[in-house]
């Protein structure tokens, strides 16, 4: 495994010790004010005639003006120069593996059941930009519905190039080494059961700490993730708001020839500057990266009998418009006990109106023991039948239903409200698993029309 250094710290205010980590905000969509230098944020006024250290005022808004006030989000930014001069005179460029929706080839079949096996690691340098793959596609970028889904591979730093995605949040799922994220907000370290947003418009930086890394991103075209809605289970449990992390600020002073490429309407577009735009020295607002920590989701579930839909386990949500019906669901099955009384414990067979995704970042998971593993991925697209294969059917029909500890197990499950159509690379490239549907092939008749348990 190849362990590279921290190549640059940015500066950062500097903040008392403890139990609580000095470089992150707890709270999902708080109003945040963070300072890297004293007194370089302006109280009590966004635009003052003239800021601290000659700092440049900068609003970053992530929804409409006039958006519900309890949907509205926004950011000050105080910052060396002004955004308009990192980013001028784009020239258009290939970023040829990241393809955006809608990228539907006809000759491929994206009706079906598919598995993949991890794509494996490369030795060809590749960033956080090169090094993703994508998988599907959903939707259209340009009228700001639908998603993508990725695999990253990640085998060298962005050093002096910085990226931002105007099309997309961006959710990102580690599964093997480990990331920095220089942001214009702050740093964000990011590692396997970790996951960040980073939200659509921010300029950063992709730090390989330790690789190769490898990784799956879902970039949301739509209305941004929220929190999902608790109902009776109440204020707890599930993801809680302080568990999410937002870094204090950071920010570079460099002047050295830089590049900054855009992903703007599914194009990509490069632009020459002379320093780097990660230059914030002071912001405030709640349009910001956060970090969680999927070890901190809390799951509910079935305490007597049956098995709930997966909904039960939704991390954070997308709206689409549609009440309840999501753009994106992200979902985590992780550890947890099952305990459920005369019940078949693993996911029932079904057949989804929405599209589900599932990636797997460490361990087993109980519908699939076999076949799906540690940077895996299925996809099983709308209104096609799955469930458990024949195994685990077998396995879970005839076992002992003592309470039993699911250890060992991380995947997740990005479902949304639309098909999703797989690109080239997902059909043709990627270590698809010719026999994946055969794992439901020994399922048999059991009905002979006598009643009894068969
Ligand atoms: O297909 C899957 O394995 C995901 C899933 C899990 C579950 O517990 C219920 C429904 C569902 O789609
Ligand atoms: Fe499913």
């Amino acid at each position: 495994m190849n362990v590279q250094k921290s190549t640059r710290e940015m500066t950062r205010a500097a903040a008392p010790q403890g139990s609580i980590d000095p470089y992150y905000m707890p709270g999902f969509g708080n109003d945040f004010e963070t300072e890297a230098l004293p007194d370089a944020l302006p109280q009590g006024m966004n635009s003052p005639q003239r800021c601290n250290y000659g700092l440049y005022g900068e609003q970053l808004t992530g929804t409409a003006f006039t958006a519900p006030s309890h949907q509205n989000e926004r950011t000050w930014c105080y910052r060396i120069r002004p955004s308009v001069k990192h980013t001028h005179r784009f020239e258009k460029i290939d970023v040829p593996m990241w393809k955006s929706a809608p990228c539907i080839d006809p000759d491929i079949i994206s009706l079906g059941q598919y598995r993949w096996d991890p794509v494996p690691h490369t030795d060809t340098p590749l960033t956080f930009v090169t090094g993703m793959y994508t998988m599907t596609t959903a939707g259209d970028v340009n009228t700001q519905v639908g998603m993508a889904n990725h695999i990253y591979l990640v085998t060298a730093s962005m050093e002096d190039d910085y990226f931002f995605s105007a099309d997309s949040e961006m959710l990102i799922i580690p599964q093997d080494g480990k990331l920095r994220f220089h942001t214009e907000l702050g740093t964000i370290d990011l590692a396997p059961k970790e996951i960040a947003i980073i939200p659509r418009g921010l300029v950063f930086r992709v730090e390989l700490l330790e690789g190769p890394a490898r990784g799956f991103v879902c970039e949301n075209y739509g209305q941004k993730f929220e929190l999902p809605g608790r109902g009776p289970i109440g204020a707890n449990c599930m993801a809680n708001r302080r568990d999410f992390k937002t870094p204090v600020a950071a920010f570079e002073d460099r002047e050295v020839p830089s590049t900054v490429t855009v992903k703007w309407c599914g194009q990509f577009h490069k632009t020459n500057i002379g320093h780097s735009p990660l230059d914030v020295v002071a912001w405030h607002g709640n349009y910001a990266p956060v970090k969680y920590d999927l070890r901190t989701y809390c799951p509910v579930g079935a305490i007597l009998f049956d098995h709930p839909d997966p909904s039960i386990f939704t991390v954070l949500t997308a709206p689409s418009g549609v009440p309840g019906t999501a753009n994106i669901d992200f979902a985590l099955f992780r550890e947890r006990w099952m305990v459920a009384e005369n019940t078949f414990r693993p996911p029932w067979y079904h057949k989804n109106i929405m599209s589900e995704l599932m990636g797997n970042i460490y361990g087993q998971y109980d519908a699939k023991p076999e076949g799906f593993v540690p940077g895996g991925m299925s996809l099983h697209n709308m209104m096609l039948p799955h469930g458990p294969d024949e195994n685990a059917f077998e396995g879970a029909s005839n076992s002992d239903l003592k309470p039993e500890k699911l250890d060992n197990t991380m995947s997740f499950m990005i479902e949304t409200r639309f098909p999703q159509q797989l690109t080239p690379f997902a059909a043709t490239e990627a270590p698809l698993q010719d026999d994946y549907i055969d794992c439901w092939t020994g399922i048999h008749k059991k009905f002979d029309g006598t009643p009894g348990l068969k």
